[in-house]
């Protein structure tokens, strides 16, 4: 009787613990008394360690900034545990609604790596690194090179991506090719109606490219890639590059060799990239097509080959597109000049779906069989032209549907304001949307009321007949080189 009585004494006791650690632990917590313990211990545990103290001063002996301060105070303003601290400094920053923490004098922050505690002081123009001797040997190399690369990427990223332009007057600063503007465009992959299995095959192509550095190099080859994106215009293939830019956190270089003087001028442009970028040149077939260029053949050829990319610096993605690849040289498509294929088609019933999904909110509609029908029977617009429609009728999609029910079917008999477009496309222009109502060529016979039509349909008339005059590989495929 007396064991029974002790076993459940034993027991109630051990259960009136266990809810009395319970609800210290949750007033603890709930109060915030938890940090005062942690604290305590931790100055309890402190005396019982012998430490090593490193200072990072903002300059050197001869007045001159020391890089590693900039980057040990970028790696701990992008901490997220000094949100932690028991208090931080708010400032706003260089862009529109960014917020910065800031250090405050004598503010210590603690860091963990690799297991080790690591305290930062920050003292008058000096930052103190404070660390157990035990640790020191196992921690303290890695975990500065954990600060530059953490610092380095965050810089990058604050920096920001550009979009670099060749700018003809060099006469002015030989040095100068290029310009660059901030690179903002927001299209991303998630935007690019698109076969979902070729869009994840590009977007793992370029990942692989990315990180196959060593690869490369042992096969002793430059390290770079080629895309061709080609497909009738308004198909999406700029809206791609951007996308692929996006994607890698990469410049763009965007070539323009109507502004190129010669070959020559071409190798120095290509040696003034950097190194992460797309260089990028649209409407390759066009220029090839032109009857005397300043850049010849053997120029483009050489420049494609990437042989001067190897002599400074590598990492770079070429990205070539063209309405068509029917009438190009084959020494410009061969692999390894061209590594990848990506063919962009006019918009097919499962791209006009993605569409109305991001430009309407659509996901199903009583409208989609009857749009599907039209498109299994032949008609087709680009999805530039579909956008367009969708935008412009975007506060009632029954009606965006409609529009574009009625752009595809007077596509399908070829009638209307659409043989207006074929001039313009003829003439291979590649005027922007705004400029295609200029009185001359084919427009201007058709009269101020079929210009006002035409604007009104944006630049989607000219397509039109573009189409009609090409033939296209209507599969999308990809080719490894
Ligand atoms: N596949 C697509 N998915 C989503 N939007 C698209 C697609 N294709 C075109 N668009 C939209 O149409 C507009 C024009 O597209 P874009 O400039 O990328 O076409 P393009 O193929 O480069 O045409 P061009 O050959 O005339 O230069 C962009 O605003 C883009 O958002
Ligand atoms: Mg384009």
């Amino acid at each position: 009787m007396t064991i029974l009585y002790n076993l459940f004494f034993v027991l109630f006791s051990l259960l009136v613990t266990c809810i009395l650690m319970f609800l210290l632990r949750v007033v603890l917590i709930k109060t915030g008394l938890i940090y005062i313990v942690k604290k305590k211990w931790r100055s309890i545990e402190d005396c019982f360690h012998v430490y090593q103290f490193f200072k990072v001063p903002e300059f050197n002996e001869g007045m001159q900034r020391n890089q590693l301060y900039h980057k040990v105070l970028v790696y701990l303003n992008s901490l997220t545990f000094i949100e932690d601290s028991d208090f931080t400094n708010l400032f706003s920053g260089k862009k529109p609604n960014e917020i910065v923490l800031h250090l405050d004098p004598n503010q210590i922050i603690e860091d963990d790596f690799l297991g080790a505690k690591i305290s930062w002081i920050n003292q008058d123009k000096t930052l103190v690194l404070k660390i157990r001797k035990a640790d020191k040997r196992r921690v303290l190399r890695p975990y500065l090179q954990h600060i530059h690369s953490v610092s380095d990427e965050f810089d990058e990223k604050k920096r920001g991506l550009k979009l670099y332009v060749n700018v003809v007057d060099r006469q002015v600063d030989r040095k100068e090719r290029w310009r660059s503007v901030p690179f903002t465009h927001p299209s991303s992959f998630e935007t690019i109606a698109m076969e979902s299995d070729l869009k994840n095959k590009v977007k793992s192509d370029l990942y692989s490219f990315a990180k196959a550095k060593q690869y490369y190099h042992r096969l002793g080859r430059v390290w770079k890639r080629s895309y061709l994106l080609y497909g009738p215009s308004g198909t999406g293939k700029s809206s791609f590059i951007a996308a692929m830019a996006n994607f890698l956190s990469y410049d763009v270089y965007d070539l323009d060799l109507s502004k190129v003087s010669d070959n020559l001028d071409l190798k120095f442009l290509l040696l003034q990239t950097t190194t992460k970028s797309l260089v990028v040149i649209e409407d390759l077939d066009r220029y090839l097509s032109e009857k005397s260029t300043a850049v010849s053949l053997p120029g483009i050829l050489s420049f494609m080959d990437g042989i001067l990319s190897s002599s400074c610096g590598e990492e770079r993605i070429m990205v070539f597109t063209m309405n068509s690849k029917d009438h190009v040289d084959p020494a410009i498509l061969r692999p390894g000049r061209i590594d990848v294929h990506i063919h962009f088609p006019l918009c097919n019933f499962t791209a006009f779906k993605t569409l109305a999904n991001s430009y309407l909110g659509l996901k199903d509609h009583k409208l989609f069989p009857q749009v599907e029908e039209i498109f299994q029977n032949g008609a087709s617009l680009s999805p530039a032209e579909i956008g367009e429609l969708m935008i412009a009728n975007r506060n009632s999609p029954s009606r965006a549907l409609k529009t574009v029910i009625n752009a595809l079917q007077t596509d399908g008999d070829g009638r209307g304001a659409l043989n207006l477009g074929r001039g313009s496309c003829e003439n291979g222009s590649r005027k922007p949307v705004e400029e295609i109502g200029e009185p001359s060529g084919v427009f201007c016979k058709e009269g101020a009321n079929a210009v006002k039509e035409f604007k009104k349909l944006y630049g989607f008339l000219r397509v039109k007949s573009c189409r009609k005059s090409q033939s296209f590989d209507l599969n999308s495929r990809q080719n490894e080189g």
